[in-house]
This record gives C-alpha cells, structure tokens and sequence, in this order.
C-alpha cells in the first residue's frame, strides 16, 4: 500500500481526494492537515465518509508528511509553491491541484495571480499533469502540476482539431460555463444559494487567469500563434463545466467525428458522444470522466465541440488521483471508474 498525504483537507477538492480514495485498493490516506479544523476526526466533519477513514485533521512538520509515497496539495495558490519543495528534495511525488506549478513562465504566472513566483526553479521541474496528453513524461514525474477545470474541458476539446491542423489557431473562442463548487469552499461556505442561484453571468471577460494556461496547452500542440477569447460564466448548479468551443475550419474535407474518435479511442476517461449528441453536465457528475460532441452548422467553415466535466472530479481530484496512478504505475483507472450520477 502507498502512503499518502494531503494538504488542504477541508475544501472542496480535498474531500473529494477523500471521498474517491475511500474505494483505491492501493492507497492509504496517513495525514490530512487543516489548522481551522485541528483535531477533529475526518468523519465528524463529512459524516459521508463514517466508516471508511480514522484519521485526525492535523498540522504535520514536513518530517512528518516525507514519510508519504505520494502528497496532494489542495490549498489556494501560494501555499504548495513555498512547501513543495522541501518535499521534493527528500524525493516524495508530489500533486499539486492549484495552481502553483501550471504556467512554466513566472512572470506571465505572477500577473494573473497578483504575487510573485518565490520558487520558479521548481516550476522547470513541474509536468503538466494532462494525463490524454503528457502520460508519457508524467509516468516519471515527480512534480506534477494539475489542469485547473476549465482547462481540462477546453484543452480536451480543442486539441485533435489543432494536432490535425484543420483549423485557424489564431481565432479560438470557448465560452465556458462552471457549477458554483468551482469556487472553492471557502467563497461558498455561507454564501449562498440567493447569491448564486436564479440567476446566469458572465465573469473574467477581459481576462481570467485559465486564459493563460489554456493558451499555453494549446500552443503545445500547434506551431501557428493561438489566439483565444475565452469567457467564463457561472451557473447555478453545484458540479459541472460546460465549455462550448468555435473554430475555423481551413480543411472543410475533415471528417470532424472520425477525427475525434480516432484521437480518443485509447482514451478510458475521453467519451466522444455519437454524432448529433448534447453532452450533458450531469452525465458526469461525481465521476472522472469528459463528454464530447463536435459539430459542423450546417456543413459550413465553422466548428463547434460541446466538452462537459465535473470540474471537482476531471477537473480536480479524480484527474489528480489519475495522475497519482500513473506516477505509481498503478492501472490508471484504479479507484476512478465509478459512473455519473443521473439524474
Ligand atoms: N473547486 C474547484 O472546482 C477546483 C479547485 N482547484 C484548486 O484546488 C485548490 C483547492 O481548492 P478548493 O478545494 O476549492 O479549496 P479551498 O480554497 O476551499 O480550501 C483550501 C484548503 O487549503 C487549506 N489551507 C488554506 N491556506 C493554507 C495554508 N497557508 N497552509 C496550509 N493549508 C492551507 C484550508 O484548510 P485550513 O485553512 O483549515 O488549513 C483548506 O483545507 C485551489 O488551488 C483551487 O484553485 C482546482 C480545480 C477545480
Ligand atoms: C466558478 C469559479 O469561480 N471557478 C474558478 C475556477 C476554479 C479552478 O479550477 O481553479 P484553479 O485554477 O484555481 O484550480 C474561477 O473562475 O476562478
């Protein structure tokens, strides 16, 4: 059994590592910290998972958390930059699902999120942590940085169109629409279904700091510069991004289904939809997995791919704990394969 550790046990993501690593036959969770909740047993505070965890909230030294194989961070973006490190140079893998370790240039990093990067070296250590694209230099990772939610859904849906090359990558728009659980636990506790509920709104038009990670993961893919205007919006739902995406087709001979069935037939958590399919948000809720359709309006230049996630699951800790699998050579599925929840 592999030992494993998680810092920010009490947000969103960090249940939710919990809840998915509850059914993991390989793992076991040995120290979850919080300060706020110190002391309290895990059970007491989600009754959901009485029965499957003895395990305190603590505040463990970093002596303490290098005893694990294997340590999430799912704390806000700072916290793993300053932390991180320590544990890598004792050779402990490390996860990070905030931000920290996404954006390879530091300076373009330290203006999206209003501080500086105090430790960039580590940055040149990190892999990006898309496992449909980077599984090969993430199997010997030590340091992987996880895709934010959105990112997830709007790479997975862009990139077999820009790795074909049948589309203009300087015109890329994706209009993405995110549950209200992807603003973390801490913006939701006591806020408030009147605040987000009956209600639909654009946020970050003139920029959000996942325009940046997306450009870059697109860019990966292609040699032409990428342009993208990407919107958010938050919707009253608890769980789910739906990014709706529009490109230009410069070779209208593509056969667009064929093209994303053939980029993702090995792909266990990538479900391109049959044609003419509305992939729905809570087709995967609570389970690990992404939803495409690709569409071609009325056989014009235009394409549009419809990508749905629960951003807590693909796009957070179920696409963190496949990525743990994958350090670990663990089957990359192990522990993720639960379905969504309908209705
Ligand atoms: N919500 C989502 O859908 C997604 C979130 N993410 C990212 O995952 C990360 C976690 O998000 P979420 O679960 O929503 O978290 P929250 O921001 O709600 O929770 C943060 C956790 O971190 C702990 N924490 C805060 N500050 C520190 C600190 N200085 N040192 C140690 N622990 C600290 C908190 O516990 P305590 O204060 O008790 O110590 C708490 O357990 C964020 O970076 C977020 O951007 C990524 C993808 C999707
Ligand atoms: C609805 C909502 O507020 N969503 C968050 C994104 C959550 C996420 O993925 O954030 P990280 O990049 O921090 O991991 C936002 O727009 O800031």
């Amino acid at each position: 059994m592999y030992k494993i550790g998680i810092v920010g046990g009490t947000g969103y993501t960090g249940a939710e590592l919990l809840r998915l690593l509850a059914n993991h036959p390989q793992v076991d969770v040995v120290a979850i910290t919080s300060r706020s909740e110190e002391g309290k047993l895990v059970s007491d505070i989600y009754p959901s998972l009485r029965g499957h965890y003895n395990l305190r909230f603590t505040t463990p030294s970093v002596d303490e958390l290098a005893q694990c194989d294997l340590v999430f961070f799912a704390t806000p973006h700072g916290v793993a930059m300053d932390q991180v490190p320590e544990l890598i140079d004792r050779g402990v893998k490390v996860v990070d699902l905030g931000a920290d370790f996404r954006i390879k240039d530091t300076v373009e990093w330290a203006k999206w999120y209003g501080m500086d990067h105090r430790t960039p070296d580590y940055v040149a250590k990190a892999v990006y942590g898309l496992p449909e694209i980077n599984r090969d230099v993430i199997k010997t990772a030590q340091l992987v940085a996880n895709p934010g939610c959105y990112p997830t859904a709007t790479q997975l849906g862009l990139i077999p169109l820009l790795e074909a090359g049948v589309i203009d990558p300087a015109h890329l728009i994706a209009d993405a629409k995110s549950g209200v659980s992807g603003a973390g636990r801490g913006a939701n506790v006591g806020s408030l279904l009147c605040e987000a509920s009956e209600s639909f709104k654009a946020y970050g038009v003139a920029g959000h700091r996942h325009l940046p990670e997306i450009k870059q993961g697109l860019q990966a893919v292609t040699d032409t510069p990428v342009g993208l205007t990407f919107v958010p919006h938050l919707v009253p739902m608890i769980r789910g991004i739906h990014s709706t995406m529009y490109a230009t087709l410069i070779d209208t001979s593509i056969d667009l289904q064929n093209l994303f069935e053939e980029r993702y037939k090995d792909e266990f958590f990538v479900d391109v939809m049959p044609a003419g399919s509305l992939p729905e948000t809570r087709s995967t809720k609570g389970a690990n997995f992404c939803r495409i359709a690709v569409y071609r309006p009325q056989g014009g230049d235009k394409v549009v791919v419809l990508s749905v996630i629960d951003n807590l699951v693909k796009g957070a800790s179920g696409q963190a704990i496949q990525n743990m699998n994958i350090m670990l050579d663990l089957p990359e599925n192990m522990g993720l394969t639960a379905l969504g929840m309908m209705p």
